[in-house]
C-alpha cells in the first residue's frame, strides 16, 4: 500500500541544509498497522508528514496505492490525500465548530451532498463513541474525546490509509489504552492501513503487526513486532524494548547471583500456545534440574501471547546443559546470559 523509495528530506536552516532522512526505504502492507519508534529528533514527524506530502521530501518516492505522490500538480495531489488521513498529537481541531461541525468539514470540502453528509457524520459519531457528544465544542470534550473527534474526521472521506502522529503522546495512560483499542478497532472492521509514529514501545506492543525503528534519519531495524521486541539487534531498538522489560532489575539479579557462584542463567521465551503449557517444569524433572525464577513475564504483543524467564540453573554442568538442549528441542529459545 505503501512504498518509499530513498527518501531523503533536508531542511534550509540560515543558509545550511540539515538533513532530517537520510535514504528511507519502507514497504508498509494494505490492512497492518505498521509502528515508527524513535527517539526525540530521529525524523519520526519529518516520515510521517512526507507520506502525505505535507512535508516534501528533497528526493526519494512516495508510492501511495501504486501512485507516485512526488509526480503530480497541486490538483491531483489535494485529489489523492483524500485518500489518506491524518491525525495529530494536538488534534488540531477547530475550536469555534462543534463535533458535528468538525466532522463535517472535510466532506463539506469535498461538497458531498447535505444528507449524505449527515448520514455519514451519524455513522462516524457512533464508530467513535461519541453519539452523545455531537452538538459539544472542542473545550467542552476531554483530551481522549477530542482525539476520538480527530479519528473521525479522518475517516470521513473512507481513507485508504490513516497517518497517526504521535495520536496518544498528550494522553494520560488510560485513555492511551482506549484510543489504541479504537484504533485496532477501526483496523479490523474497515481493513484500514495505519501507520503511526510513536517514541513508546508500549504502544508498538499494544497493537502494531510490524515496527520500523529510526535513527538519525535512517530506519536501523525493522520487521515483525514479535521478532524485533523478543530478539532486537540495533542498541536503538534494545534501549526501546528495555522500557517495557524491567532490565536493571534483573541486571542486579543476574550480577548478584554470577558474583555468589559459578551458576547457569538463562533466559528462556515461550511464544504463542507454548506459554501456557507446563514445558519448562516437565523439563526440569526429566533432567531432576533444581531451578529458580529471578524474573518472570507473561504479556501479549498484539494478539500473541507470549512468556520470558530469566531463571537460574541449579543442577551440575551436564545436567544443565542437558535441560537446555531439552528446552530447545522442544522449540523455546533459550539464551544463556
Ligand atoms: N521545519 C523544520 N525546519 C528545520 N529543521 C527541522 C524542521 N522540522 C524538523 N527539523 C529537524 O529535522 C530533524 C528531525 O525532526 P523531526 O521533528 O522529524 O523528529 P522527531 O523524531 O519527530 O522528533 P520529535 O519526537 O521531537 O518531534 C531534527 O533535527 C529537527 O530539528
Amino acid at each position: 500500500m505503501i512504498q518509499l523509495r530513498e527518501l531523503h528530506k533536508s531542511y534550509l536552516v540560515q543558509g545550511n541544509n540539515i538533513p532530517a532522512l537520510m535514504g528511507i526505504n519502507l514497504s508498509i502492507k494494505k490492512g497492518e498497522i505498521y509502528g515508527i519508534i524513535g527517539h526525540s529528533g530521529a525524523g519520526k514527524s519529518t516520515l510521517i508528514r512526507c507520506m502525505n506530502l505535507l512535508e516534501r521530501p528533497t528526493t526519494g518516492e512516495v508510492m501511495i496505492d501504486g501512485v507516485d505522490l512526488t509526480k503530480l500538480d497541486d490538483r491531483k495531489l489535494q485529489e489523492q490525500r483524500r485518500h489518506i488521513g491524518m491525525i495529530f498529537q494536538h488534534f488540531n481541531l477547530l475550536s469555534s465548530a462543534t463535533v458535528g461541525e468538525n466532522i463535517a468539514f472535510p466532506l463539506k470540502l469535498a461538497k458531498r451532498p447535505k444528507a449524505e453528509i449527515k448520514k455519514k457524520v451519524d455513522e462516524l459519531l457512533k464508530l467513535v463513541g461519541l453519539e452523545d457528544h455531537r452538538d459539544k465544542y472542542p473545550a467542552q470534550l476531554s483530551g481522549g474525546q477530542k482525539q476520538r473527534v480527530g479519528i473521525a474526521r479522518a475517516l470521513a472521506n473512507d481513507p485508504k490509509v490513516l497517518l497517526c502522529d504521535e495520536a496518544t503522546s498528550a494522553l494520560d495512560p488510560q485513555t492511551t489504552n482506549s484510543i489504541l483499542a479504537l484504533l485496532l478497532d477501526i483496523n479490523r472492521k474497515l481493513g484500514l492501513t495505519i501507520v503511526l509514529i510513536t517514541h513508546e514501545m508500549q504502544v508498538i506492543r499494544q497493537i502494531c503487526d510490524r515496527v520500523g525503528v529510526i535513527d538519525g534519519g535512517l530506519i536501523v531495524e525493522a520487521g515483525d513486532v514479535v521478532e524485533v521486541f523478543l530478539k532486537p539487534k540495533h542498541p536503538t531498538t534494545q534501549e526501546f524494548v528495555e522500557q517495557v522489560a524491567d532490565s536493571h532489575e534483573l541486571r542486579e539479579a543476574v550480577a548478584y547471583e554470577k558474583a555468589s557462584g559459578n551458576r547457569t542463567i538463562a533466559r528462556v521465551t515461550f511464544l504463542g500456545e507454548q506459554t501456557y503449557k507446563p514445558i519448562l517444569f516437565q523439563t526440569m524433572q526429566e533432567t531432576g534440574t533444581v531451578f529458580s525464577i529471578l524474573q518472570g513475564t507473561i504479556s501479549r504483543m498484539k494478539d500473541t501471547p507470549y512468556g520470558q524467564l530469566v531463571v537460574e540453573l541449579e543442577g551440575s554442568a551436564e545436567q544443565n546443559s542437558q535441560t537446555i538442549e531439552k528446552l530447545r528441542q522442544r522449540g523455546l529459545e533459550v539464551e544463556v546470559i
